[in-house]
């Protein structure tokens, strides 16, 4: 499938600008059934599903996962385009309060319907309540938590390697690693051994190996939300390995007859998305732009 890049601004090259708020261009999908689902999304809107990852996708990558915040324009750009729309879900693996608090989405006019799907959709905040709602906790993280500091030591971990207290799950971060992608390595199979010994499973991500309870993933969670509003169209953008459950919700529900849009928010870290996607753009700022081009489609000024 041939992807192409954001041809809002094809040669942009810096990834944490958006650019003026003046109104965008809508790019087009380089494949016809991308251009299908972004018609179908034009054309009735108010069917329309916005599903967006977070971290590299609304929020740019930084080395320190506590710092990460959403694109300064992100919000704006919501707001925008949330009111014309059915429904705009947050689709991450955050804990869904950090997605809430580190994107600034609480209590912000025009998105009083934002829902934020956090730990791959196994918990839920809704912005019209600021309830979360969440299962019991998988009885397996309490036990990797206590023998993950001694794994890590025994593995030779580098003073750079990180441990993210999740609540439902725990990750262990490389980014900051002498060679992150080395460490990265190096560690998934003894992080693996002891995910499964606690009945978990391991999310690898970008310079990150998250372990977490399985059965759900960004798929079942972006299927399962679909079918709650009944959506008439869905766009999908998302940039890391735990984004692609999500595309295939995507390729189910257009073979139901449902139009999507896949967007790769795009990194040279993970070619897997890009190769798959319709449209291709350049990372969080790109993402704004396009957020930026479709509200402003909606509502032309
Ligand atoms: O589903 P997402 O919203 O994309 O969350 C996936 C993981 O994102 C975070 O890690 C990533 O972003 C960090 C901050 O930019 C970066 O330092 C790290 O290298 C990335 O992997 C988050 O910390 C994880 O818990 C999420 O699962």
């Amino acid at each position: 499938m041939g992807s192409h890049t954001d041809s809002t601004d094809p040669h942009a090259t810096h990834a944490d600008t958006a650019g003026p708020s003046a109104a965008e261009p809508l790019p087009t999908p380089a494949t016809r059934a991308g251009r299908e689902g972004l018609d179908a999304l034009l054309a009735r809107p108010g069917k329309a599903l916005i599903g967006l990852d977070f971290d590299g996708t609304l929020s740019p990558i930084v080395p320190d996962p506590e710092q990460a915040r959403a694109h300064p324009e992100a919000v704006p750009a919501l707001t925008a385009l949330a009111p014309g729309v059915a429904s705009v879900a947050v689709i991450t693996g955050r804990p869904p309060e950090v997605a809430v608090r580190n994107g600034g989405f609480a209590g912000v006019p025009g998105l009083e319907h934002l829902v934020v799907l956090g730990h791959y959709g196994a918990e839920r905040w809704d912005a019209a309540t600021g309830d979360i709602t969440a299962p019991a906790p998988h009885p397996g993280v309490a036990g990797v938590r206590a023998e993950l500091p001694g794994l890590l030591d025994r593995a030779g971990a580098g003073e750079g390697v990180r441990i993210e207290e999740k609540g439902r799950a725990v990750a262990v971060h490389t980014r900051r690693a002498a060679d992150p992608r080395g460490a990265f390595e190096a560690l998934r199979g003894p992080l693996a051994e002891l995910a499964a010994r606690h009945g978990l499973v391991v999310e690898p991500g970008r310079m990150v190996l998250e372990l977490r309870p399985p059965g759900m993933d960004k798929g079942v969670a972006l299927l399962e939300h679909a079918r709650e509003i009944g959506a008439g169209s869905v766009l999908y953008a998302g940039d890391d390995l735990g984004d692609l459950p999500a595309y295939a919700a995507v390729e189910e529900l257009r073979s139901e007859g449902v139009p999507g849009l896949l967007v790769c928010s795009g990194s040279d870290e993970v070619p897997e998305l890009r190769e798959r996607a319709d449209l291709v753009v350049d990372g969080p700022a790109g993402v704004v732009r396009l957020l930026r081009a479709l509200a402003s489609s909606l509502h032309p000024a």
